[in-house]
């Protein structure tokens, strides 16, 4: 890391900000100042108000109380248009690119500085990528692209545009540890071209290897601001949730029948690897990993295994029956939690019906014994997972982005499967189960998945994140280009063998040779 420019004359400060939300105090007299050249890692526990405290900053939210400056004079931006005017620019958790469109013609559509012509807007991408030194394709419709490009094109979109300030939310939620590394690299060079930067993550590794500055937000209120270098990862995540309780101990479970499996699966994606010739079965009470760069058919597998895409060869078997249908597998017990959080969530909808959401596709009439006020049942459900606030009749898009992930976890594990013995879940599918959770919450989950496991689901477990599926795997399956390439026991998954499956060499040959 080279030594940051402090310098205050461009800098961008918020004094003493506060924001409400109805009863929702979301930021509370909070100060905050970013200096061009700097990394200013903003962190804390979900919902504890970053995301709106960067809106703010953005243009767009606007604060209820405090003030901002920019270079010393006064900033007031009425809306997103006038932050991006004055060169503050933040990329949204929930990626805003229009998916029909290429991200040459989303930068058409967004860009600030007017190009009116495609041939400018490709060649300022172009060099902007260049220099982030990724390659992601500008031409095709931003919806084919995998999460991690999309999500490394719309700061690649903001970049183009002249962003001086950068605000990013979150960026590397859904990136593996290459492109995280490049990412990096890149918003290093930025800051040593005077680019202010203010990164929002939970990852304590990420604050530690690239901020100047950290700024602890704790239930709406700044909790501590001071230099990154020196602070140790205990430190920071104490800071951020206080003292982690140990996970649960792991209990040896012996490995129950086939639940689900995919047998000599081909199948096209739009927006990922396609899958070749993939096998892999799903038992109870085990937690299968599945690593690979982000793009590499995770998301096909899962969509597979859930039933929402037909494998155009091979077959997909569900207990007794062969390629049921999505909703067959739904009844009978399979949860699914998707990469993309939105895609398991209405935003208008509130939390009670998020939660109860598929009750009507379950075709069974609830049990009188058991039909309390949905109401009732909600706020229970939302405690234990710790929904914050747990308020049923609140719309789902009106929680932070983590309490969004936490939702979808409640629905999807915390509900009483109707199709099975005991209301447990028999297989349960999630891609980066954790993703934007802080460590508290993260821990949580994990010990949901491997309670799911004990009760006798077949669990499954796609991250990018390597260290999250060591954590609590059995197995590790490895896919690569759309194949599985690897298989292996938990203990033999060292991060060596796991890493060259991903890229593509085979672990194997490599030890021995
Ligand atoms: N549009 C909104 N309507 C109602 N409440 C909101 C809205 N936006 C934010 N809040 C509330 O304000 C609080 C702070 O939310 P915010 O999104 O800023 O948290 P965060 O620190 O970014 O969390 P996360 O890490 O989960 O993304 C939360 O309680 C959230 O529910």
């Amino acid at each position: 890391m080279t030594a940051p420019v402090i310098t205050t004359d461009r800098a961008l400060a918020a004094r003493s900000v506060s924001k409400a939300f109805g009863a929702v105090r979301a930021l509370d007299d909070v100060d905050i100042v970013v200096h061009p050249g700097t990394v200013h890692a903003l962190v804390g526990e979900n919902g504890a108000g970053k995301s709106t405290l960067a809106k703010i900053l953005a243009g767009i939210e606007s604060a209820d109380a405090g003030r901002m400056t920019f270079g010393g004079a006064a900033y007031a931006p009425r809306d997103r248009a006038e932050g991006k005017a004055r060169g503050v620019n933040m990329v949204p958790q929930q990626l805003s690119l229009v998916g029909e469109l290429s991200l040459v013609e989303n930068f058409l559509l967004v860009g600030e500085r007017r190009i009116a012509r495609r041939g400018a807007a490709r060649r300022l991408l172009t060099e902007t990528l260049g220099r982030a030194g990724v390659s992601v394709d500008i031409d095709v419709p931003t919806a084919s692209l995998s999460q991690a490009h999309r999500q490394l094109g719309e700061i690649v979109v903001a970049l183009a545009e002249g962003a001086t300030t950068l605000i990013l939310d979150e960026p590397t939620a859904s990136l593996g540890p290459v492109e995280v590394g490049g990412l990096f690299a890149h918003l290093r060079q930025l800051c040593d071209l005077g680019t202010a930067i203010v990164l929002i993550t939970h990852r304590l590794d990420e604050v530690r290897a690239v901020a100047d500055e950290v700024t602890v937000l704790s239930h709406g209120r700044r909790v501590h601001h001071g230099p990154a270098r020196g602070l140790s990862a205990n430190e920071v995540a104490r800071l951020m949730v206080g003292e982690l309780p140990d996970p649960a101990p792991r209990t040896p479970r012996p490995r129950g029948e086939a639940v689900l499996a995919a047998e000599a699966v081909s199948a096209a994606s739009d927006t990922d690897s396609a899958l070749h010739d993939v096998t892999l079965t799903l038992h109870a009470g085990e937690i299968v990993g599945v690593a690979g760069v982000a793009g590499s058919g995770q998301n096909t597998l899962l969509d597979v295994l859930s039933g929402i895409r037909r494998p155009s060869s091979g077959r997909l078997v569900f207990g007794d029956r062969t390629d049921p249908r999505a909703v067959e597998l739904l009844r009978g017990g399979v949860a699914w939690i998707p990469e993309e959080r939105s895609e398991g969530l209405v935003a208008t909808m509130n939390l009670a019906d998020t939660l109860a959401l598929y009750d009507a596709a379950q075709g069974a009439a609830e049990p009188r014994a058991e039909r309390g006020s949905r109401r009732e049942r909600a706020t229970t459900a939302l405690a234990g997972f710790d929904v914050r606030p747990p308020v049923p009749t609140l719309a789902a898009g009106g929680l932070s982005g983590g309490n969004q992930q936490k939702l979808l976890a409640a629905r999807e594990l915390g509900r009483r499967w109707q199709g099975t013995t005991d209301g447990a879940p028999r297989a349960v599918l999630a891609y980066g189960p954790t993703q934007g959770l802080d460590l508290r919450a993260a821990q949580a989950i994990r010990d949901r998945l491997v309670d799911a496991a004990e009760a006798g689901a077949a669990v499954l477990v796609a991250s990018h994140d390597l260290e999250e599926i060591r954590a609590i795997a059995d197995r590790v399956v490895v896919l690569f280009s759309g194949r599985l390439v690897a298989d292996l026991p938990a203990d033999e998954a060292t991060t060596e063998r796991v890493g060259a499956a991903m890229a593509g060499l085979d672990a194997d040959t490599e030890e021995t040779t």
